[in-house]
C-alpha cells in the first residue's frame, strides 16, 4: 500500500481531544452534582520529561474542567514525609485523585509511596491492590502511558486478536501493564528488557512494536517488520544542534518510518493521549467515590421513596 509520510504519523492529539471533551462534560455534571474533581500530582526532585508531563496535566486539566494542584518536594525528603504528605491528601474530601509523577529518587521505595495512596484516590491505577485488576481483564482504569500506547495502536484497525506484538522495556508502569492490556485483547505478546539476549530479533518479528525504556533512537529501521505499527513511549529530552532542549523518542523515526505502516511521532504521539485518559481516569475515580457514597449515605431518590 502506497501512503503519504503523514498518513503513517499515529497522531495522539485528535483523540485526546475526543476524551478530553468528553471528560469536560462528566466533570461539569459532576461539579453541578456537588462533587467537583480535584486531581493533585506529586514529584519528588527535578526531572525534564516529567516537567513536561506536569505542565500538560495542568494545561488540560483546566480545559476538562478539573482543577489542579502541584505538590512538588525536594529531592532529599524522606519516604515518611512524602507518605505523611499523602496520607494528608487521603484525608482531604476536596482531593479526588491522586498521582505520583515518576521517576523519583532512588531512595524513595515507590511501591510504599503507592501504596500509601488510597485505591480510590489512586488515578492511575498503581496501588497494588489494584493493578491485578488488568490481569482480572477490568480495563476502566489502567495506567495512563499503558492505556494511551495500546489506545493508539487500535487506531491503526489492526486485528488484535493474534496480533504478534514485542513490548520493548518491562517497568512497572509501563511495559508490564501493556504487555496485560494487550493480551486481554488476544494479542501474542513477547517482552524484552535490558537482559533479553537479541532485541533486533524480537523486534523484527512484531506487528507491533512497543518501546518505552528511555534510550533516545535505540530503535533502528533494520529492527523493524516492514509494515509493523511502531508505538514509541520514550520521551528523552536532549540538546539538539541549534542549542535548544528539544523531545525526542526511543525510535529513530526518520529511518524507521520508512520501514513501518504506522509510527507514534515524539512529541505527539503517546503524550497527549497519556494526560487525556490521566484526566479520564479523574473521573472514574470519581464516580468509584461517589459509588461508595451512595452506597454508605444513600441517595436522595432512595431516601424520597423511603
Ligand atoms: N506516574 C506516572 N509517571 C510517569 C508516567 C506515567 O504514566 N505515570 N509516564 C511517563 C510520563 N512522561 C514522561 O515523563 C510524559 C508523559 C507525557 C508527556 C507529554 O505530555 N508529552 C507531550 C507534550 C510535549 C511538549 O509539550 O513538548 C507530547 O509528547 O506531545 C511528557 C512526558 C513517565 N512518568
Amino acid at each position: 500500500m502506497t501512503r503519504t509520510d503523514d498518513s503513517r504519523y499515529l497522531k495522539g492529539g485528535p483523540v485526546a481531544q475526543r476524551i478530553i471533551a468528553s471528560v469536560r462534560e462528566d466533570a461539569a455534571i459532576a461539579t453541578a452534582e456537588g462533587f467537583p474533581p480535584k486531581l493533585v500530582s506529586i514529584t519528588v526532585g527535578d526531572t525534564a520529561a516529567v516537567d513536561v508531563y506536569v505542565r500538560n496535566q495542568r494545561a488540560k486539566a483546566a480545559l476538562a474542567g478539573i482543577s489542579f494542584e502541584e505538590r512538588r518536594f525536594a529531592a532529599d525528603i524522606t519516604a515518611g514525609e512524602l507518605e505523611a504528605a499523602i496520607h494528608g491528601l487521603n484525608a482531604d474530601p476536596r482531593v479526588t485523585g491522586i498521582i505520583i509523577q515518576r521517576p523519583v529518587p532512588a531512595h524513595i521505595p515507590i511501591k510504599t509511596l503507592q501504596a500509601a495512596v488510597h485505591p480510590l484516590k489512586d488515578v492511575e491505577g498503581m496501588h497494588p491492590a489494584s493493578i491485578g485488576n488488568i490481569v482480572y481483564n477490568q480495563l476502566d482504569l489502567a495506567p495512563c502511558t499503558a492505556a494511551a500506547s495500546v489506545e493508539l495502536l487500535k487506531e491503526t484497525g489492526l486485528e488484535l486478536k493474534g496480533l504478534e506484538v514485542v513490548v520493548v522495556g518491562h517497568s512497572e508502569i509501563v511495559g508490564k501493564p501493556i504487555a496485560f492490556l494487550l493480551m486481554s485483547e488476544g494479542a501474542t505478546v513477547t517482552v524484552c528488557h535490558h537482559m533479553t539476549r537479541s532485541l533486533a530479533a524480537h523486534a523484527r518479528r512484531a506487528d507491533a512494536l512497543f518501546v518505552a525504556v528511555g534510550k533516545p533512537r535505540l530503535i533502528k529501521a533494520d529492527m523493524v517488520k516492514p509494515g509493523a505499527a511502531v508505538i514509541d513511549i520514550g520521551i528523552n529530552s536532549e540538546i539538539g544542534p541549534d542549542g535548544e532542549t528539544r523531545i525526542v523518542g526511543d525510535v529513530d523515526t526518520d529511518s524507521v518510518k520508512e520501514v513501518a505502516s504506522w509510527i507514534t511521532p515524539v512529541p505527539g504521539g503517546v503524550g497527549p493521549l497519556t494526560v487525556a485518559i490521566l484526566l479520564r481516569n479523574t473521573m472514574v475515580a470519581l464516580n468509584r467515590q461517589r459509588a461508595l457514597y451512595r452506597a454508605t449515605y444513600g441517595v436522595p431518590d432512595q431516601l424520597a421513596a423511603e
